[in-house]
């Protein structure tokens, strides 16, 4: 199909890992949409902005998306793509969440330049996160590591590993291979010790609910499996009343017309962690997600939860 409609702009936060998800999302609507124009308009959010506290205790939900919004909002734009693990479970009123690409290696990595993986650690090393789903799980592993806060963006990260600050980080694999540094990682690290975040390595695209002629361009990017998994995740979420920055971990796996979602809720300091999964077909990959929620409420999410909201 050719082109011969207005230039197609897509807002974008500026470090490297958005521009690159950007960039591709434009790669895959020219390779698909022939003649079409595609225009990267970069802007800075409030999360980018605050990069001297701990995001924990910004809180506020979408503190990396509300300006990209915005700017669809306003006209400026027509779509923006987010890391769905960065996006909220709501949309403002007029918005939608229209695609979602197929998804990176999902796991988290663990990088340093000394060690291997995290039992290779000495007692009391320093390990580099400001994620509390990470943070907890890591806790429950070792309790001896000293884990210190961490922020600002994938190469900011590694540039202070790389200054010694910390003897190891944890950084999502799937930012690290679009980056196209992938011999950073010097292990992952599997779901069963750290269960990733929900949409964790899968890129979506938002856009105006009546931009017809978006949305038509837009359905070449769709991957349907990923969808099931993300949405799966999301729907657990949702459930738990999670934002971006709170202990909870959602993993999606599909095998033919089933789906098996794990999720895990865990105190920040790592001395209580719930875990449970369900199963059931894809179809129902929203309820089972709510089911999932629920069976982690029975053990006690809720009193977990409220404690970190509390604190933070
Ligand atoms: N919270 C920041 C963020 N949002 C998305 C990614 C990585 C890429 C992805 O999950 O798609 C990262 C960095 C990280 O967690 O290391």
């Amino acid at each position: 199909m050719t082109f011969s409609s207005p230039t197609l702009r897509i807002a974008t936060r500026k470090s490297a890992l958005a521009l690159w998800q950007a960039e591709f999302v434009k790669a895959q609507l020219e390779i698909h949409h022939p003649g079409i124009q595609v225009e990267l308009v970069p802007m800075s959010t409030q999360g980018d902005k605050i990069l001297d506290t701990p995001l924990a205790k910004i809180g506020g939900k979408g503190l990396f998306v509300k300006e990209l919004e915005q700017a669809m909002l306003e006209g400026r734009a027509d779509i923006a793509v987010h890391s769905m693990k960065d996006v909220p479970v709501e949309f403002p009123e007029g918005l939608e969440l229209n695609t979602i690409c197929e998804r990176e290696d999902p796991r988290d990595a663990f990088v340093s330049n000394r060690f291997k993986t995290i039992e290779e650690l000495p007692q009391g090393a320093v390990v580099g996160t400001s994620s509390l789903r990470r943070q907890c799980q890591i806790r429950a592993l070792r309790p001896d590591l000293e884990i210190r806060d961490l922020r600002g963006n994938v190469n900011t990260r590694l540039a202070k590993l790389d200054e010694g600050q910390y003897d190891a980080i944890i950084l999502a694999a799937a930012g690290l291979i679009r980056l196209e540094m992938p011999q950073r990682i010097a292990s992952f690290i599997e779901p069963e010790q750290s269960l990733p975040a929900n949409g964790q390595g899968a890129v979506g695209i938002e856009c105006r609910s009546d931009d017809i002629t978006t949305k038509q361009l837009l359905a070449a990017l769709e991957h349907t499996e990923t969808r099931i998994r993300v949405l799966a995740e999301r729907a657990m979420n949702r459930r738990l009343e999670g934002g971006c920055q709170v202990p909870i971990g959602a993993f999606a796996q599909v095998s033919g017309e089933h789906i098996t979602i794990r999720g895990l809720v865990g105190a920040i300091d790592g001395s209580e962690i719930l875990r449970d999964q369900v199963q059931g077909l894809c179809a129902d990959a929203e309820q089972l997600g709510v089911e999932l929620a629920n069976k982690l409420l029975a053990q006690g999410a809720d009193k977990i939860l409220q404690a970190v909201y509390k604190d933070a």
